[in-house]
């Protein structure tokens, strides 16, 4: 039922009478607007400018969730030739108040940003979303568990500084639940410092469970095609939701519009950034992701005797030792292997400057994140 769906969007997100002038702060809210945006966005308040959300950005345009509803603003400050630095959806733009057209002059510092590049060849990335907290993966139980596609999609995730999630979408398709805790167990092991959660958009097993998790930031959801993406953004947001949002939006003139939008606002609280984009992303420049994927592996390795071991046939290999008593399984290493590799064949061909910056930009912050979800996991940091 989706009862626990159809409260708090409804009461204050936009009132219907116009456009408020009073306490921008409060509908932004609903946006992920927090104090330390507000700070960051202080210089800019003082001359006057607006703070929103980017729902979409189009060829120039782009549309952004102000406190007085959803602007139409001209990109042309925020495209400069540096592809990593293009404005796009889940950026906190500046925008001025007025004019024709309405222009956006610059946006927030990213948090976190979700990158791919474009081509095999040429050395280019593309920004697919910005300022994300959390990564849904789902992947299907309806079919058998891949999981080094997983922690592809997991190495990924921790390189663009959110937080990972996986959900294990159709669970209803597993109606025993030994088998099913089998299945969940084998994903965790390939899925350190990450939340695995059964989930059945049929049942609504789980999706009270997800709702809360995602109820505290922005999220996007990844994973293959059919693995149930769309079917759980609708279960998340309700078809209603989807409709008054876009009834809601109104552009500069008061006019209602209809474009669609790659950022949505849940109903319980929250909010979900689901861009085409997105669908297809691939592995891109994920080395220190990788290496979070496989942190029991990078752990072991301390132990190694050698410092650069290549954990092949060295002696005192820790992570051969691993293996050789069971607590380790070469399909894990064998993975992680692959992954590196690929991983090396993607960052030869990578512009070493768009590399540079990502790592300035979320190594940190990653580094942060990354301990909290392996403490919580009790996985072995000392
Ligand atoms: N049994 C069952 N089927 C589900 C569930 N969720 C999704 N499906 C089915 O799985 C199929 C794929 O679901 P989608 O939500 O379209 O998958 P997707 O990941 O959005 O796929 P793309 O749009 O191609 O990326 C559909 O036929 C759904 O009806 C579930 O909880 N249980
Ligand atoms: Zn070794």
């Amino acid at each position: 039922m989706s009862s626990s769906f159809s409260t708090p969007f409804n009461t204050s997100a936009f009132g219907t009478s116009g456009f408020n002038t009073s306490a921008p702060s409060r509908p932004l809210a609903a946006y992920g607007w927090d104090d330390a945006w507000a700070a960051e966005f202080t210089p800019y308040a003082e001359q006057g400018l607006v703070p929103g959300r980017v729902v979409r950005v189009d060829r120039g345009q782009c549309d952004v969730a102000t406190a007085d509803g959803t602007l139409r603003a001209d990109t042309a400050y925020v495209t400069p030739h540096d592809p990593m630095r293009v404005i796009c959806t889940g950026d906190w733009a500046v925008v001025e108040p007025g004019g024709d057209p309405r222009f956006v002059r610059a946006y927030l510092p990213r948090r976190t940003a979700f990158v791919r590049s474009t081509s095999s060849n040429r050395s280019e990335a593309q920004i697919l979303a910005a300022n994300v907290d959390h990564a849904i993966i789902a992947v299907s139980l309806a079919v058998e568990l891949d999981l080094g596609r997983i922690e592809r999609f997991l190495a990924l995730a921790w390189e663009s500084g959110a937080q990972p999630l996986v959900v294990l979408t159709k669970a209803d398709l597993v109606p025993d639940p030994v088998g099913l805790s089998y299945l969940v167990r084998d994903v965790e092991t390939a899925a350190p410092g990450v939340q695995v959660l059964p989930v059945s958009a049929t049942t609504r097993e789980g999706i009270d469970i997800l709702a809360a998790v995602v109820a505290g930031g922005t999220s996007v959801l990844l994973g293959q095609s059919g693995a149930g993406k769309s079917t759980l953004a609708n279960a998340l947001l309700g078809a209603e939701v989807m409709v008054v949002q876009a009834i809601r939006d109104v552009d500069g003139k008061g006019r209602h519009t209809t474009t669609t939008r790659n950022l949505l606002v849940l109903p319980g609280g929250g909010v979900l950034i689901d861009t085409p984009g997105l669908r297809g992303v691939g592995l891109y420049d994920a080395e220190s992701g990788v290496g979070q994927v496989f942190a029991e592996i990078e752990e072991l390795a301390t132990d190694c005797r050698f410092h650069d071991c290549a954990h092949q046939a060295e002696p005192g290999c820790a992570v051969l030792a691993a293996i050789e008593d069971g607590s380790l399984s070469e399909r894990r290493l064998d993975s992680y292997r692959k992954l590196l590799r690929e991983n090396q064949r993607i960052v030869a061909k990578t512009d070493a400057r768009v590399r540079a910056e990502l790592r300035r930009e979320w190594r940190l912050r990653g580094a942060e994140g990354r301990a909290n979800g392996v403490l919580k996991r009790g996985r072995g940091v000392s």
